[in-house]
């Protein structure tokens, strides 16, 4: 991995989860947290001054779940839920996923063995990486509930598709911390993953900042983000 930057007292650091700070698991539930993770996030985010948040995908207590004891301010659910600095909890979209539609995709995935329905508050996350062989099942159901409601979009996800309210996404929840303090005026860097990224890297590409991608820029391992977030710790806190 090259050196990618000399780390900036003025950043912003926004930080995915799944794929970016821990590794992919089998299922949502068998991730493994290392146990040093909550301390070193903690002291990055000392260093920047609490200029620190989580924008994932999860929901805002499985966030928190994971990276107890710590309550970081996050955005959940692809930023249709946002946790401000101030501990205030903003829904950031009109709809959730309505009812009848979760009670659809467990009646009509229940056959479908390894096929996982991951309900969240707003959205929902249809996963098939334990049965690969129905991706082009789940992706036809998630499209048909979906079709006639432009509320709503699919959004492809790893090993997954999600169905998740429109009006918010990571680029919105970034733009959202960048108008608060302390993120306002500081240079925004989002690491993330994969596709449902995308957002935020535009964003803080546009604000002047940087997009980390862990395969481009991490040769696709989570610990060399972690080991990153070290020296980013050990380099702002030696103020070189
Ligand atoms: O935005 P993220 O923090 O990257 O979260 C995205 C989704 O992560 C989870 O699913 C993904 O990770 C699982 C555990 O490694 C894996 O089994 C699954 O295949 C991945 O899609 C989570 O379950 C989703 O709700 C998040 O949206």
């Amino acid at each position: 991995m090259e050196r990618i930057t000399v780390p900036q007292r003025h950043w912003a650091l926004f930080l995915d989860i799944d794929g970016t700070l821990i590794d992919i698991a089998p299922r949502p539930q068998d991730v493994v947290v290392p146990a040093d993770l909550p301390g070193l996030l903690q002291a990055v985010s000392d260093r920047l001054g609490g200029a620190l948040a989580l924008v994932s995908g999860r929901a805002l207590e499985i966030i928190d779940r994971l990276m107890a004891p710590l309550r970081l301010p996050a955005a959940a659910e692809h930023g249709a839920i946002v946790r401000l600095p101030d501990g205030s909890v903003q829904t950031c979209v009109a709809r959730s996923v309505p009812l009848s539609w979760r009670k659809r995709l467990r009646v009509e995935t229940k056959d479908w063995t390894g096929v996982l329905v991951g309900e969240k508050h707003a959205s929902v996350a249809v996963h098939y990486r334990l049965a690969p062989e129905h991706e082009e099942d789940v992706r036809a159901l998630v499209m048909r509930i979906t079709a006639d409601d432009p509320d709503f979009e699919v959004l492809p996800a790893r090993m997954a598709f999600e169905i998740r309210p429109r009006g918010a996404d990571k680029g919105t929840a970034i733009r959202r911390f960048l108008e608060t303090a302390p993120f306002r005026g500081r240079v925004p860097v989002f690491v993330g993953d994969d596709v449902t990224d995308e957002d935020g890297f535009a964003v803080a590409r546009d604000a002047g900042g940087l997009g980390l991608h862990v395969a481009r820029d991490f040769d696709g391992e989570t610990a060399n983000v972690r080991r990153w977030l070290k020296t980013v710790a050990t380099e702002l806190a030696s103020g070189t």
